[in-house]
């Protein structure tokens, strides 16, 4: 058994017309605009981490949210498989805030900024803006190069 999977979250908050991003200011992924999410610590669930998360990179507290995607991310030379957990954040309270981690902004469904987010993005965004669950694999070579992508779209809400 190789090395576990690393367990993260990823969360999408989606009203009607537009989704909520924010730029990371550090770390992994830096300078690239993306849903709110990270580890998942002991003793709390997956679901719990998503909206720990939330709440820390912008404020915002999730009063509704589903599981919607999977994606396994392998990069090239790291043995650690990124397990992702999507999620869609579809009620919310609280005020939305800048932190040290995240800069957030809300952007039209039809101006989402691919061109600045991970490469992956513009093939399961469009998944997940039609409601579908879906679960996929995708190999990177480095941050930019998708090596291999495979998606499932498993149904449809
Ligand atoms: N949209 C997207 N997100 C991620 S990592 C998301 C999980 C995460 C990890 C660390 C800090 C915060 C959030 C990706 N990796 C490769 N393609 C990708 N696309």
């Amino acid at each position: 058994m190789g090395v576990p999977n690393k367990v993260l979250t990823l969360v999408l908050i989606r009203e009607e017309y537009r989704i909520l991003l924010g730029m990371k200011k550090r770390g992994f992924g830096v300078n690239r605009w993306n849903g709110f999410g990270g580890k998942v610590e002991a003793g709390e669930t997956i679901a719990q981490g998503a909206k720990r998360e939330v709440e820390e990179e912008c404020g915002l507290t999730l009063t509704e949210f589903e599981e919607v995607g999977r994606i396994d991310f392998e990069f090239v030379g790291e043995p650690q498989i990124l397990e992702v957990h999507i999620f869609r954040g579809d009620k919310y309270e609280g005020k939305l805030q800048e932190t040290e981690e995240m800069r957030p902004k809300w952007f039209a469904l039809d101006a989402i900024p691919f061109h600045s987010m991970w490469p992956d993005d513009a093939y399961w965004f469009p998944i997940f803006l039609r409601g579908s669950k879906f679960k996929g694999y995708i190999k990177f070579e480095g941050h930019d190069k998708i090596l291999d992508c495979s998606l499932e779209e498993l149904e449809t809400t």
